[in-house]
């Protein structure tokens, strides 16, 4: 996932956490802050995830509901679209979600009015928001067509890709870690959870370095509490760590103050460009680790949270795209208001 760009985007790989109220109501404008540079060289930040909110605490009594809950399997996709009622219905309750969060293709004009004479900082999920949702999180690629478009964006605007996966240390990166202590326990806890788990079919752990990552997608919804059981056995001897929720995975990470949200603020202050009256950041996400940076562009009436969904969901984010096709899109259609605008 390593772009290269004009602008020599930064790539954050973060890891985190989830807020699901809503502030507010829908403003068509957002007053956001600040002035100043320009994005600078690549950086890399990886970001050992914080998410908050009740379905994330290890002691809920709720975690096997909020296992049940995240994110619909492509079982049930598949079986929804084969029955035409569901389908109808399903389509009519999306399109009735979209007034509050409507399409940012369909609104493209009216961002692109509140963007004219400032400078568009770029921020892109990678699962679920470049890449569709796999089965197996190793074939989670971005497809070439994909990886164009966010190639072409970053030549134009400053992009920086900000995910919960790792990425090794490269040579021309700044790196910045603010969970380095916690690596090897990570480790420790990952090979106890391969080991725990490899009876569980279909069950995949992810060594995300400053995360353990329990993939449940392929497990049998019987055994799902048996997985769930494993990850909060390991995490009683760990008390510095807890449990996360994400789609289909449970998320094993340090007990920090850093999230999404905490990373777009400290990219744009590192890169200058916070406080900036003519800045406008965009965050793209799909997933509850995103909700903390839709919270922070939104409690700070700085920019606007995108939410990539095929479902009605709350969120803190303003508008909403259907899926990486309509991301593609939407990364294009900057890229074309950008060169028009520059005639
Ligand atoms: O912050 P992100 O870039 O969205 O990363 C979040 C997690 O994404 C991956 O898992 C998700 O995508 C997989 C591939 O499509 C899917 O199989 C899985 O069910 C999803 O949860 C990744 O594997 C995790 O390590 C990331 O934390």
């Amino acid at each position: 996932m390593d772009l290269k760009s004009n602008h020599s985007s930064p790539v954050l790989t973060d890891s985190t956490p989830m807020n699901n109220s809503r502030l507010g109501i829908h403003s068509a404008l957002l007053p956001y802050s600040p002035p100043v540079a320009a994005f600078s060289s690549s950086l890399l930040l990886t970001i050992p995830r914080r998410k908050t909110g009740l379905l994330d605490d290890v002691r809920s009594n709720c975690w096997l509901d909020a296992m049940k809950s995240s994110s619909p399997t492509h079982k049930k996709l598949t079986k929804d679209s084969s029955n035409d009622s569901a389908l109808s219905d399903s389509e009519v309750a999306y399109r009735n979600w979209m007034l509050k969060y409507p399409s940012a293709l369909a609104t493209f004009e009216q961002i692109t009015n509140f963007a004219k004479g400032k400078r568009v900082a770029l921020f892109l999920d990678y699962d679920g928001t470049l890449s569709p949702i796999v089965d197996n999180p190793d074939h989670a690629v971005m497809s070439n067509a994909m990886r164009a478009a966010v190639r072409a964006v970053a030549k134009h605007f400053p992009t920086a890709i900000i995910s919960g996966r790792s990425r090794d240390k490269g040579k021309e990166v700044n790196l910045f870690q603010p969970a380095s202590e916690f690596v090897l326990m990570i480790d420790e806890v990952f090979r106890t959870l391969v080991e725990i788990t490899k009876d569980i079919e279909g069950a995949k752990v992810e060594n995300n370095k400053f995360c353990v990552s329990v993939h449940y997608r392929n497990v049998h919804e019987k055994s799902w509490k048996t997985v769930g059981e494993c990850v909060h056995g390991v995490l009683k001897n760990y008390p510095r760590l807890r449990l996360t929720h994400g789609r289909k995975v449970l998320e094993v990470r340090p007990v920090l103050s850093w999230d999404k949200g905490k990373a777009v603020e400290f990219l744009l202050e590192s890169l200058g460009l916070s406080n900036c009256d003519d800045v406008l950041p965009i965050y793209v996400g799909d997933d509850r680790t995103d909700e903390d940076a839709f919270k922070v562009l939104r409690e700070g009436n700085r920019g606007y949270g995108i939410l990539v969904s095929s479902v009605p969901k709350e969120s803190n984010a303003f508008y909403s795209l259907r899926d990486p096709s309509e991301v593609m899109e939407f990364l294009s259609s900057l890229v074309m208001w950008k060169k028009s605008s520059a005639l």
